[in-house]
């Protein structure tokens, strides 16, 4: 069975359709013909070595960049092409693998910042902020500068700022590297509670015990092309997978 079809038949309304997806750097085939399906409330692991194209991914679907040929859909409409702020309306979040609060502003500012895609009122875009902060631990630090939080608070503001954008699908790009391992159980609880609300979540990790944790299913990219897709006990025992990261120099998530 082919790993695009593998699962094929899993139930669920669709949330994100990836359909070909290739992506052309100059002279390198960053991605190369990606399908992958999202349904509603599904966390997705994205793994793959060093370069497998998974930032690029993230980057082709939330619209960073168009991607070069195939198309990505968001609740059957599709995406590709559009600017980021207009994937951001639809209802499509993302957080970045290099975050930085806003130093100069406070906590709640931040993660106003995400809920003023959706109004203009700063009361209301407060009170989206704050039940966000309250959310992720850190509601009693609203008034604080964000350059005076810990890595790991500073990783729970980008949570926040993200899902004030009241997302029905979050890319997260390694959003765990550099917490702790109690922070991390903590980000890992805030997720499940994401996908109880209904949120899907798509997580890029280098934590692979973590990934194979939290993940319903779990998506490999090596050289810009899906080379596996399963529940995670199928992904572990994948021969192409094992190969693809022990013939590569690195093991990353
Ligand atoms: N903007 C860009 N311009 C040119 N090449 C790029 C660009 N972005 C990514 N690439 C290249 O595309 C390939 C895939 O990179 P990408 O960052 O998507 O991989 P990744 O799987 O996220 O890797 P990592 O785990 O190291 O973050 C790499 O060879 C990378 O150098």
């Amino acid at each position: 069975m082919s790993e695009t079809n593998q699962h094929a038949d899993r139930e669920g309304e669709t949330i994100l359709s990836v359909r070909d997806v290739g992506k052309r750097f100059s002279g390198l085939q960053a991605l190369d013909g990606v399908d992958m399906d999202v349904k509603r409330g599904e966390i997705i692991g994205l793994i793959g070595p060093n370069g497998a194209g998974k930032t690029t991914l993230f980057n082709c679907i939330s619209g960073t960049f168009p991607p070069t040929s195939g198309t990505v859909t968001l609740e059957g409409e599709e995406i590709s092409g559009l600017p980021s702020h207009k994937i951001a309306r639809r209802g499509l979040a993302r957080t970045f693998q290099i975050t930085r609060p806003l130093e100069e502003l406070t906590v709640v500012e931040n993660a106003m910042v995400g809920a003023h895609i959706h109004t203009r009122r700063r009361s209301e875009a407060e009170k989206i902020a704050m039940e966000q902060l309250e959310f992720v631990g850190l509601a009693d630090r609203a008034t604080e500068e964000a350059g005076e939080l810990t890595i790991g608070a500073q990783k729970r503001l980008e949570l926040a700022r993200s899902i004030a954008t009241k997302p029905k699908i979050l890319l997260l790009d390694e959003i765990m590297a550099g917490l702790t391992p109690s922070e991390s159980k903590q980000m890992l609880d805030l997720f499940r509670q994401l996908r109880e609300r209904g949120t899907s979540l798509l997580i890029i990790e280098h934590d692979m015990k973590a990934i194979m944790n939290i993940s319903d299913y779990v998506k490999v990219l090596n050289q810009g092309k899906g080379i596996g897709f399963g529940r995670p006990q199928e992904i572990v025992s994948n021969e192409r997978v094992i190969e693809a990261y022990i013939g590569g120099s690195d093991v990353d998530a």
